[in-house]
C-alpha cells in the first residue's frame, strides 16, 4: 500500500493556543478513513493543513512527497468539501458543474449531473436560492464526482435528512468500489457511517489518541457483565473505560488494545460496543470513578 499523506510531528498554534499538538500519522492510498473527535478537538485545523489551506507551525505534511501549500499540482489532486462555504453564492448549480473540472481534473461531469438529479437539485438555481440541505447535497455531489485521489469531507451533510445521508453513503461506497481513492470523512454521526470506515483516527484536544483499523477496534472493545469479583482480576492489562454496578451486577466497558484479555468463563457475558460509544468513552474527560 502506498502512503499518500505523511503527517510528521505537526503542531499548529493559533493566537498563542496550541490547537494541534505534535501529530504524526499517515494515510494510505485508496482507503477510507474516519477522522473523529469532539467539537473543537482540532479535526478541521488538521484537514486545512493537509489540504494546503494553512501551514503547520511545526512539522511537515507531505502529499506524495510534496507539500500541498501553494502547490497547484498537489492541489489538483485534492477535493475538500467543508460543512459550508464551498461555493460562490451567486453561481448556479449548472455553472458550478460546468467549471468544476478546472479545479478537479478527474471530475466526471455526466456523473455530477446524475448525482444532482438523484438529490433532486434544481440545476438552474443559484447557491443563494438553495436550502441548507440542498447546498450540502451539492457539495457531496461534487465531492463524489470529483474522483480526486484525495477526497476529504468535513461534516458535509448539514441540513440533509436521514434518507439523503443514506443516499450519500451508498453512492460514495458504490463509486469508491469502482474508482478507489483516499477518502477522509470527519463526522459526529459515527454509527451511521462506521460501516464505511476502514481506519479510524481519533483526535482529542489536539492530540492523536488513536489510529486503528476498524475491524481491530470492533473486536477489541466491549462490555463485560457479571460478578465483580470474577471480572476485576481480568482487567489488569486492559484499558477500563467505564464501570457500573447495579443490584449485584457489575459491568466493565473495556478497550483491549493489545488483546491481553484471558478467555472468559461462561458466567461472564461479553457484549459488543458501538463505535460511537467507544469514541465517547475514549474522549470522556470525567473518567469514571471505580465503583
Ligand atoms: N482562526 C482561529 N482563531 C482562533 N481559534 C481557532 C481558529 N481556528 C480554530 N480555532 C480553535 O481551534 C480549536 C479546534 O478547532 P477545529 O475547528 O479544528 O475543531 P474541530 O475538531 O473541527 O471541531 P468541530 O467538530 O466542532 O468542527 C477550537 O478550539 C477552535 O476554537
Amino acid at each position: 500500500m502506498t502512503c499518500l499523506i505523511d503527517v510528521d510531528t505537526v503542531s499548529k498554534v493559533i493566537k498563542k493556543e496550541k490547537i494541534i499538538d505534535s501529530i504524526s500519522c499517515s494515510f494510505e492510498e485508496n482507503r477510507i478513513y474516519g477522522l473523529l473527535g469532539r467539537n473543537g478537538a482540532g479535526k478541521t485545523t488538521l484537514m486545512k493543513m493537509m489540504t494546503g489551506q494553512s501551514l503547520p507551525t511545526e512539522g511537515d505534511i507531505l502529499i506524495n512527497g510534496q507539500s500541498p501549500f501553494d502547490n497547484p499540482t498537489v492541489q489538483s489532486q485534492i477535493c475538500f468539501i467543508k460543512e459550508s462555504g464551498n461555493f460562490k453564492e451567486t453561481m448556479k448549480i449548472k455553472d458550478i458543474i460546468k467549471f468544476a473540472p478546472a479545479y478537479y481534473p478527474n471530475l466526471n461531469k455526466d456523473f455530477a449531473l446524475e448525482l444532482i438529479e438523484t438529490f433532486k437539485l434544481p440545476a438552474h438555481k443559484k447557491v443563494s436560492q438553495l436550502s441548507k440541505g440542498m447546498v450540502s447535497a451539492l457539495g457531496i455531489s461534487i465531492g463524489i464526482a470529483s474522483r480526486a485521489p484525495l477526497t476529504i469531507f468535513d461534516e458535509p451533510y448539514i441540513g440533509m435528512d436521514a434518507a439523503a445521508r443514506q443516499t450519500f453513503y451508498d453512492l460514495l461506497l458504490e463509486d469508491y468500489t469502482i474508482h478507489p481513492r483516499t477518502i477522509i470523512l470527519s463526522t459526529h454521526l459515527i454509527d451511521e457511517v462506521s460501516n464505511l470506515f476502514q481506519d479510524v483516527y481519533l483526535i482529542d484536544e489536539g492530540k492523536l489518541t488513536l489510529s486503528e483499523n476498524i475491524d481491530n477496534l470492533k473486536e477489541r472493545s466491549f462490555a463485560l457483565k457479571g460478578k465483580k469479583e470474577e471480572i476485576l482480576p481480568l482487567l489488569q492489562h486492559v484499558q477500563v473505560l467505564k464501570e457500573t454496578a447495579f443490584i449485584g451486577e457489575y459491568t466493565a466497558t473495556i478497550y483491549d488494545k493489545d488483546m491481553q484479555l484471558p478467555s472468559l468463563p461462561p458466567t461472564i457475558e461479553k457484549k459488543s460496543l458501538s463505535l460511537q460509544n467507544l469514541m465517547v468513552l475514549l474522549t470522556d474527560q470525567k473518567k469514571e470513578e471505580r465503583v
